[in-house]
């Protein structure tokens, strides 16, 4: 598996570089010859339906799943967080976040990552006093740690209440626009991608079969015409509606 673009990240350039990727349990092709570019600083977003093979491929992308055909191209800076936050409950918030670190790492570098999530007041914390929105942002202060060029990020909303999940949307933004990192997000969540996506890719059968550029403005307004038109031709994608009758 070829797994690191070697030497600085530059704008506009390729930071993930999928080509024939293929992953396979039991032999059925989760991802089937599945191709895919992510350019450097770029928002994409993932949608697909349940079982469609959308972590498989975030597995791969980060790492942690080798047992693959094809090419794969990724930056050797990459940090993923998933829907659930995953803190060893053993370990204060602070020390999660540089868990792996390698090195020695201090205190003031964690709550540096728990600053971008607004958490550095909780550095000291056990992870079981944390909200599911603290905790979450926790976890994203420990991706953002590694200083990544890529952040992969598997539905990291599904888990939170609305409220906090319009929150936590929003520091992502924020933390995307500052980092100026790509960032990879499986969502199932047609506006979450229109409102966070520079571009939102449909998976299908082991492929993306469907690729949306989002050049609306941002902050994005989810009641704007365009903004509509782009929902409504992506949950037809997904075949959630049928197409709508021009007449
Ligand atoms: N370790 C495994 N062993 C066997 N089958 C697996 C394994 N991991 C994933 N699969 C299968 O691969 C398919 C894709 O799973 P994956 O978790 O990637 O889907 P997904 O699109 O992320 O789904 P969801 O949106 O529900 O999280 C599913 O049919 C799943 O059962």
């Amino acid at each position: 598996m070829a797994t690191d673009v070697h030497g600085e990240v530059t704008a506009d350039r390729a930071v993930v570089e999928v080509n024939a990727l293929t992953r396979s349990f039991d032999g059925r092709a989760v991802l089937d010859e599945l191709a895919l570019t992510v350019r450097s600083g770029e928002f994409v977003a993932l949608l697909g339906r349940s079982g469609c093979g959308k972590s498989t491929l975030l597995r791969v992308l980060a790492g942690l799943d080798r047992d693959i055909e094809g090419s794969v191209l990724v930056p050797r800076r990459r940090a993923v967080a998933f829907q659930t936050p995953r803190l060893m409950p053993w370990k204060r918030v602070w020390r999660n976040v540089v868990l792996g670190l390698p090195g020695r790492p201090t205190r003031e570098t964690a709550v540096r990552a728990l600053a971008e999530v607004g958490l550095e007041h909780r550095a000291h914390a056990w992870p079981k006093t944390l909200s599911g929105g603290e905790a979450q942002r926790a976890s994203l202060a420990r991706a953002l740690v590694r200083e990544p060029d890529l952040l992969l990020l598997d539905e990291p909303f599904g888990a939170l209440d609305a409220l906090t999940r319009i929150t936590a949307r929003q520091q992502v933004a924020e933390v995307w626009q500052r980092r100026g990192c790509a960032v990879l997000l499986v969502t199932h969540d047609v506006e979450e991608a229109l409102l966070l996506a520079d571009r939102v890719l449909v998976m299908q059968d082991g492929v993306i079969a469907h690729e949306q550029p989002v050049d609306l403005p941002r902050p994005r307004d989810v009641g704007a015409p365009e903004f509509s038109l782009l929902r409504a031709g992506l949950l037809t994608e997904l075949g959630v509606v049928a197409p709508q009758d021009p007449c």
